[in-house]
């Protein structure tokens, strides 16, 4: 008999679990060696406190899906991501320390599922974050944490497409869209539906500007991109990208792809984003970004940026890369926690 667990959730086994390990201990080891300090936080918070974060609309992948009434009346959830639950950390705890906070994290995260799409209702996310690091200094440490994450652990081919989440909310005040549109706008953008996308441009501006706008969300490539923008609105617009790429270093740079169009499901990201690609894997295996109005939400406004991978889909991801070319052991692993 199979007794069903729930959809998005799995068993782990112990050859599995084995290579796990090795391949968490690879993350904590690079993340420490990077000055970043491991932290831990309940897997339950309060709602009360998680609302003053002011996540956004239903859809978005940091509000919390399940809630339950502790023996107090309390409404509790289960924390959807590590970034709220960190910025919660560093307002309430490291108030007195002077930034910047470099921290780290291994840790199980819940979030709701669209059924039949293979998404993880529960995910072990291992990521960093950077607190009181404005861009574009700080963006660029996070890449380069990331960056040699991926090297860390063997993952040569994947890629980082970075785009920048006030590119489009800029861009749209200045060609003259007004804030309802914009947000129908913002809302296609973000589910990646190109024909809804042209709908509401066109519903909302002229027919050159809404192909202005349609191309530029649009452009994905390398950093000639950037010379090479239509419009001196979208050039302005882009100037947080252009900044932010002449601050990386050329091994970091060489794994970046500019995405215009890129925005994440998560609703606090105010600058650069990020997305985490793998040869053969249709779907992002991490992200990240700057979020530098979350922590003055709840209580010390700081600027800030993350990442976050997601273990299991990092360990399919490597599954395609030879194992001699892996640079995590799960040998020492097996032994390191026997
Ligand atoms: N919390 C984000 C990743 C992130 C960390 N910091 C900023 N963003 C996620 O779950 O995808």
């Amino acid at each position: 008999m199979t007794l069903p667990i729930p959809s998005g959730t799995r068993d782990v086994l112990p050859d599995e679990m084995r290579e796990r390990h090795a391949l968490v201990a690879a993350l904590r080891e690079h993340f420490a060696h990077c000055g970043y300090g491991e932290v831990a936080t309940p897997a339950v918070e309060y709602a009360s406190v998680v609302e003053r974060a002011g996540i956004g609309p239903t859809d978005d992948a940091a509000r919390p899906r399940f809630r339950t009434v502790d023996e107090h009346g309390e409404t509790l959830v289960l924390r959807s991501d590590m970034t709220v639950p960190i910025a919660r950390l560093v307002a309430s705890r490291f108030t007195d320390v002077e930034p910047p906070i470099r921290l780290s994290y291994v840790a199980h995260c819940y979030r709701g599922i669209v059924p039949g799409r293979g998404d993880a209702r529960e995910l072990l996310q291992a990521g960093i974050e950077l607190c009181g690091a404005g861009a574009p200094d700080g963006t660029a440490e996070a890449l380069t944490v990331l960056v040699g994450a991926l090297r860390a652990v063997g993952l040569e081919g994947a890629r980082v497409a970075v785009g920048d989440a006030s590119l489009f909310p800029a861009l749209l005040a200045d060609v003259g869209v007004d804030e309802e549109a914009r947000t129908a706008i913002l809302h296609e953008l973000a589910t990646r539906d190109h024909v809804g996308l042209e709908r509401e441009l066109r519903r909302a501006t002229d027919a050159t500007t809404a192909a202005l706008l349609l191309d530029v969300a649009g452009r994905r490539g390398g950093q000639e991109l950037l010379d090479d923008l239509p419009d001196e609105r979208v050039q302005r617009a882009a100037g947080g990208m252009r900044q932010l790429l002449d601050g990386l270093d050329e091994e970091v740079a060489s794994r970046v792809i500019l995405d215009l169009g890129l925005t994440r499901k998560l609703g606090y990201y105010t600058g650069a984003v990020f997305e985490v690609y793998a040869p053969g894997q249709g779907h992002a295996i991490g992200g990240g970004g700057r979020y530098d109005e979350l922590l003055g939400r709840l209580g010390r406004p700081l600027p800030a940026v993350g990442f976050a991978l997601d273990v299991d889909a990092l360990h399919t991801a490597l599954a395609g890369v030879p194992r001699g070319r892996w640079r995590i052991d799960p040998t020492t692993a097996a032994e390191a926690t026997r």
